[in-house]
C-alpha cells in the first residue's frame, strides 16, 4: 500500500517542516544565549524569573511540536529539560531574596539543564541528515481545487458493455459523475469518501484485488465495492463478500434502487473520512501542519490561534468537533472548554484537547473542566486522522439523529424553516440575493393507491437522492411535509432557481421505477420566491407554496416563480 501523501501535499508537508525547522533552530539559538547569561559559579545576578519562564515556554512548545514534524529526539529531550525547568519556572529560581541553599540547589539544576540545551542543537542538525535533503519551498501545491462536495463519483468497472451503457444513462440522470474503467488501468484520483466502484460478480476478484493496492495515501479504506449478481442467495452472498465485495445489487438492476444504494455507500463512507474540524492552538506552525494533514485526509478545517475569537467562529464554522490546545500564552485550554460549554448550543461538543501533558492524573482534571479526550503531543499524523475520523462520525452519527429525516436523510421540516430564517438574515446582512423553492410530487396519493406504500417511499427517497446530486453542496434541502421538500439555494436568483430546478424536474420525469404492475414514471411540481425579497423567511416560504400550487394549477409538471400574492392565487 502506497502511504505517502499526493505530490502536492507532500511538498506542503515538506514545507512546513522547513518552517518548522527553521523557527527551533532560532529558539534554539535563544535558549543557549540565556543560557550563557544565567550566573554560573558563585556569580551573583538579579532576577532570573523572565528569562527561565521563556525558556520553560520554549521547551515546551518544541516538546509538543518537534516530533510532528519527524524531529523526535529533540522533541523527547525537549520535554525532559522542560520537566526539570517546570519547578523552577512555577515557584522562581535564584532570585535575589532566596537563602542560600536553595540557590545553590537551583544553580546547580539550571547548570545542568543549559548543558542539555546545547545538545538540543546537535538533535537538530542529526536529524536533518536522517531525514534527506532540506526541502525546497515551492509555490502552488495544484491540489487546492474547490470542489463542490457532492461530486459523487461511479467508476464502472468489468462489466458488460450492455450493462454499462445502461448504467451509464441511468446513473447519470442522478447527477452522478460516471466513468468507465479496465481493470488493469483503475485509479481513483477522487476525493477520498466520494467514490463507488461497481462491477459483475465475474471480474469481482480481478476488481477486489486492484482496489486493495490502491487505498488511499493517508490508509483510509479505499472505495466500497458493489457487486451486481444474479444469483441472490445466502451462498453466493458469502462467496460475494469473501472475494471482497462491500455490496451486492441483484440483476437485473432497478435504477432508483441502486442509486439509493450507491448514495448510502458514499453517505456511510464519507461519515468516515468528513466533518469541519476547528483547532485552536497558539503555535501558527503546528496549526498549519494538523490542517495540510487532515485536509488531505477530507475533512474541513478551521484553525485559529487566537482564543479570543472561539465563539464567534464556533458559530459560523459550525464544527462537528474541535481540537483545543491546553496552554495558550495567557489563556488556558480549560479555562476555554468550560466557557464554551457556557452556551447551551455548544454543550454536546466533542473538545480533544491537544497537549504534551502526560500526567494522567492531570489528564483527567482538565478533562473534568470539559473536553472528552486527551491527545498527548507530539501527534502522529495517522493518530491524528484516527482520532478526528473516529470523533467526527460518532458527533456527527448524533447530530443526524437529531436534525435529519430518517426515510430521506434530509433536514426535518423544523430545521430546515429555522435555516430559511438564518439564511433569510444572512441576505438582509451581506445584501446578497437568494432563492427559496417548494417541490412536491405530482399525483403522488394516486402512486400510492395503485403501486402501494412502498414503491412510494421509494419514489420519494429518489427524489431526495436527485435533489441531493444535483444541487450545490451549499444548498439545503428538507423535507417539509410527506411528499413536500424545501430548498434554500443562496446567492442564487430565482432565474438560476428556476433553471436548475427544470433541469432537475426533467431528469426525475426520465427516471422509470421498476414496478410488478409495470414501469412507473412520477412528474414534480415547484414554486421558487426570491427570499430577499420579503419581510421573513416564512413570507418567503408562503410565496414559493403559492408559486408551487400555481403551477400545480397550470398542469404540473413544471416550475413557476413567484411575482405577486394576488397573481398567484
Ligand atoms: N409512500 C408515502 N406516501 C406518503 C408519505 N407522506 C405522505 N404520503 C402520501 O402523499 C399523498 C399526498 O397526496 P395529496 O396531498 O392528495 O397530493 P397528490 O396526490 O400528490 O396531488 P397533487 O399534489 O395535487 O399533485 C398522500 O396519499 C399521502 O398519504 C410517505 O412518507 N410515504
Amino acid at each position: 500500500m502506497d502511504n505517502n501523501p499526493p505530490a502536492g501535499v507532500a511538498d506542503k508537508l515538506a514545507h512546513l517542516r522547513l518552517t518548522f525547522r527553521q523557527r527551533a533552530a532560532g529558539e534554539l539559538e535563544q535558549l543557549i544565549s540565556i543560557a550563557e547569561r544565567l550566573p554560573h559559579g558563585k556569580q551573583r545576578r538579579p532576577d532570573t524569573t523572565d528569562d527561565i519562564a521563556l525558556s520553560y515556554g520554549i521547551l515546551h512548545r518544541l516538546a509538543g511540536s518537534a516530533g510532528t514534524f519527524g524531529y523526535t529526539a529533540l522533541g523527547d529531550q525537549a520535554r525532559r529539560l522542560e520537566h526539570r525547568l517546570k519547578p523552577l519556572a512555577e515557584h522562581g529560581a535564584l532570585t535575589t531574596d532566596d537563602d542560600l541553599c536553595r540557590r545553590e540547589k537551583n544553580r546547580q539544576q539550571l547548570l545542568e539543564i543549559i548543558a542539555g540545551v546545547e545538545g538540543l542543537r546537535s538533535l537538530l542538525d542529526e536529524t536533518d541528515e536522517s531525514l534527506g535533503a532540506t526541502p525546497e519551498r515551492r509555490a502552488g501545491s495544484g491540489d487546492e481545487t474547490n470542489k463542490p462536495a457532492r461530486d459523487i463519483h461511479v467508476v464502472l468497472c468489468g462489466l458488460s458493455e450492455k450493462a454499462t451503457d445502461f448504467l451509464d444513462h441511468a446513473l447519470s440522470n442522478y447527477g452522478f459523475l460516471i466513468s468507465t474503467m479496465e481493470i488493469e488501468s483503475l485509479s481513483l484520483q477522487t476525493k477520498p469518501g466520494m467514490t463507488t466502484v461497481v462491477t459483475s460478480e465475474d471480474r469481482l476478484a480481478e476488481v477486489s484485488k486492484v482496489l486493495g493496492s490502491l487505498e488511499h495515501a493517508d490508509g483510509t479504506p479505499g472505495p466500497p465495492l458493489l457487486c451486481l449478481g444474479r444469483q441472490d442467495d445466502f451462498n453466493s452472498r458469502y462467496a460475494l463478500a469473501e472475494a471482497g465485495a462491500d455490496a451486492f445489487f441483484p440483476e437485473p438492476v432497478d435504477a432508483p434502487q441502486l442509486a439509493e444504494r450507491i448514495e448510502r455507500l458514499v453517505h456511510e463512507q464519507n461519515e468516515l473520512v468528513s466533518g469541519k474540524i476547528l483547532i485552536l492552538d497558539d503555535d501558527e506552525h503546528l496549526v498549519a501542519h494538523y490542517r495540510t494533514v487532515l485536509e488531505n485526509a477530507g475533512f474541513r478545517v478551521r484553525a485559529i490561534s487566537k482564543p479570543e475569537t472561539i465563539l464567534s467562529e464556533l458559530s459560523e464554522f459550525r464544527p462537528d468537533i474541535m481540537l483545543l490546545d491546553v496552554r495558550m500564552g495567557a489563556y488556558s485550554g480549560t479555562t476555554v472548554a468550560k466557557l464554551i460549554r457556557f452556551d447551551p448550543e455548544w454543550v454536546s461538543l466533542p473538545i480533544v484537547y491537544l497537549s504534551s501533558e502526560q500526567d494522567k492524573h492531570v489528564q483527567l482534571e482538565a478533562l473534568a473542566k470539559g473536553a472528552d479526550e486527551f491527545m498527548t503531543k507530539p501527534v502522529s499524523d495517522d493518530y491524528l486522522v484516527r482520532t478526528a475520523q473516529i470523533r467526527c462520525y460518532r458527533a456527527r452519527q448524533l447530530n443526524e439523529l437529531l436534525i435529519k429525516d430518517s426515510l430521506t436523510g434530509l433536514l426535518k421540516h423544523s430545521v430546515i424553516k429555522q435555516e430559511v430564517e438564518n439564511e433569510h438574515a444572512r441576505c438582509q446582512r451581506m445584501s446578497h440575493v437568494s432563492s427559496v423553492a417548494m417541490v412536491d410530487l405530482d399525483h403522488f396519493k394516486a402512486v400510492n393507491d395503485q403501486h402501494g406504500h412502498r414503491t412510494g417511499d421509494v419514489v420519494i427517497k429518489a427524489l431526495a437522492n436527485l435533489l441531493r446530486n444535483r444541487l450545490r453542496s451549499t444548498d439545503q434541502i428538507g423535507r417539509y411535509g410527506g411528499e413536500e421538500f424545501a430548498i434554500i439555494l443562496p446567492e442564487c436568483t430565482t432565474d438560476q432557481a428556476q433553471e436548475v430546478l427544470t433541469q432537475i424536474c426533467e431528469a426525475f420525469a426520465d427516471i422509470s421505477f421498476a414496478t410488478p404492475e409495470g414501469d412507473l414514471s412520477v412528474t414534480l411540481s415547484a414554486g421558487i420566491a426570491a427570499l430577499d425579497a420579503f419581510a421573513s423567511g416564512s413570507d418567503a416560504l408562503d410565496a414559493a407554496d403559492q408559486a408551487l400550487y400555481e403551477r400545480k394549477a397550470a398542469g404540473r409538471n413544471g416550475v413557476t416563480v413567484f411575482t405577486r400574492f394576488d397573481a398567484a392565487l
